[in-house]
């Protein structure tokens, strides 16, 4: 029996998400490559935080190992409190349903779902009564401007729309955590920023955590807080006002 109630009785200063000592490496040849070295860092709730870095500082890696789609060969993480090395895939995808949400580069919609569908589905993994579904998807509609297109299946929407849809997604089932990789990255620049403001706002006014990959130094300028990874290792871990 999986303990889902755990997290609830931690209090408010237990740290969303607490990494110590991670290190990460894969084979190349007869060596091992080192990814990640003893990375260590927290993030309470409510922080918005950047990763930045080089192409193949470790960005992608470390957000694997943060959703534990990946396992760290060394270190740990905690999820709201709780260490995720010692999961099971069964606990692992409880608390990730949960717990965590995902926005891609890619928005990754499920294509022959309508735009209310994709909302419903993270309520329904978390079985979320039908009349509140209903209601916290006509929310979240409005929120993300999309009022009226619930029935718009992804390919009739642009990518803006599209990006719009998949942060709702990530938010409407109240998880702890959103983890968002280049949530920009596959949009121009004007509509990247309309994005963003969005995000930024949508975070703040919820009081959630939020993690973003980026390259993009305006996603970074949005973030109260920079992480930066350089060739695997953390670099900078700063107020985003001196970054
Ligand atoms: N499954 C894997 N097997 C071997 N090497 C890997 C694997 N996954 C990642 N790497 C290596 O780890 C390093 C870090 O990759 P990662 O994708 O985390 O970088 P990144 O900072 O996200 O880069 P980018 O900004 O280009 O997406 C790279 O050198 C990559 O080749």
């Amino acid at each position: 029996m999986v303990d889902t109630g755990s997290a609830n009785r931690r209090d408010d200063r237990t740290p969303v998400l607490a990494v110590a000592g991670i290190g990460k490496s894969y084979a190349e040849g007869k060596q091992r490559r080192t990814v990640l070295a003893d990375i260590g860092f927290e993030v309470a709730r409510g922080e918005c935080v950047a990763l930045v870095g080089q192409s193949g500082s470790g960005k992608s890696t470390l957000l694997n190992l943060l959703a534990g789609i990946d396992k760290p060969d060394t270190g740990d993480v905690e999820i709201m409190g709780r260490s995720i090395a010692a999961m099971g895939e069964p606990e692992l995808t409880l608390l990730r349903r949960e717990h965590i949400g995902f926005i891609y580069q890619f928005f990754n919609l499920i294509p022959t779902l309508t735009v209310a569908e994709n909302l419903a589905l993270p309520l329904e993994l978390n079985r979320i009564p039908s009349a509140v579904r209903r209601q916290r998807i006509g929310d979240w509609l409005a929120k993300v401007g999309l009022d009226g297109r619930e029935g718009a299946f992804p390919d009739e929407l642009s990518g803006g729309e599209q990006q719009r849809v998949a942060i709702a997604r990530a938010i409407i089932h109240e998880p702890a955590l959103v983890l968002a990789d280049e949530p920009t990255g596959n949009l121009d620049g004007r509509t990247g920023n309309v994005v963003l403001q969005l995000l930024a706002h949508l975070f703040r006014d919820q009081g959630r955590t939020l993690i973003l990959v980026t390259h993009s130094r305006a996603v970074s300028e949005v973030a109260d807080r920079i992480l930066a990874l350089d060739n695997g290792r953390l670099t900078h871990d700063t107020e985003a006002l001196s970054w």
